[in-house]
């Protein structure tokens, strides 16, 4: 949304920043719970996690794991509990602070409905409707029904993306070595 401050109109700066392993860690939570809830069953280090979905690296390991891992992050407060990667709540207090810049939180819900959206903030299914300059976003291919969307995709690095070679795209690999900053500066310039 822009100010007016006299006659100039200030440009505004909207960075969309995703919740699940950019703000809140996901996959550290659920191995923590799924080692502790099945501590006889294999698992999937993080050092080898290679997929988004968790799924499509543990379902194939035994007849009931499709369940055992559902359990894990269908189950109530799961959401609320994920504990935070390293450095984001400051970087984003920080970051809302800046001259000329606006940030949500950008996060889509679970296909299962039980918890999550009650347990997260800003919920899109499809993030490509909504309108902004930057997404701050972990998952490597963010699709949807608008194919132009208005906001330039930050891969946020994770342990599933980070082999990913992905082309044209900028990558922000943490919230604690401070280029988060250098990234928001740039764009504020291209404005
Ligand atoms: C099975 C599975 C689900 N997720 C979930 C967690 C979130 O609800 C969304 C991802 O949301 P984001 O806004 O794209 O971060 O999907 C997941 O991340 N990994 C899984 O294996
Ligand atoms: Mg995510």
């Amino acid at each position: 949304m822009s100010k007016k401050i006299g006659l100039m109109a200030e440009k505004r700066l909207r960075v969309l920043v995703d919740m699940d392993q950019v703000i809140a860690d996901f996959e550290g939570y659920f191995l923590s719970q799924f080692r502790s809830k099945y501590p006889n069953d294999p698992f999937v280090p993080l050092e080898e996690r290679n997929t988004f979905y968790l799924g499509d690296q543990y379902d194939g390991m035994s007849d009931d794991m499709h369940d055992k891992v559902r359990s894990i992050y269908h189950a109530e407060g799961f959401f609320r509990d994920l504990p935070e990667i390293e450095g984001a709540l400051d970087a984003l207090k920080e970051m809302s602070e800046m001259k000329g810049v606006d940030v949500f939180i950008c996060s889509s819900p679970l296909f299962d409905y039980t918890y999550s959206p009650k347990e997260k903030i800003i919920l899109a299914r499809d993030k490509t409707l909504v309108n902004g300059h930057i997404l701050i976003d972990d998952r490597v291919d963010i699709k949807g029904a608008c194919t132009d969307p208005t906001w330039q995709h930050v891969l946020f690095t994770a342990c599933h993306n980070k082999n990913i070679k992905v082309k044209g795209k900028k990558r922000l690999e943490n919230w604690t070595d401070g280029s988060w900053k250098t990234l928001i500066e740039d764009f504020q310039k291209r404005l």
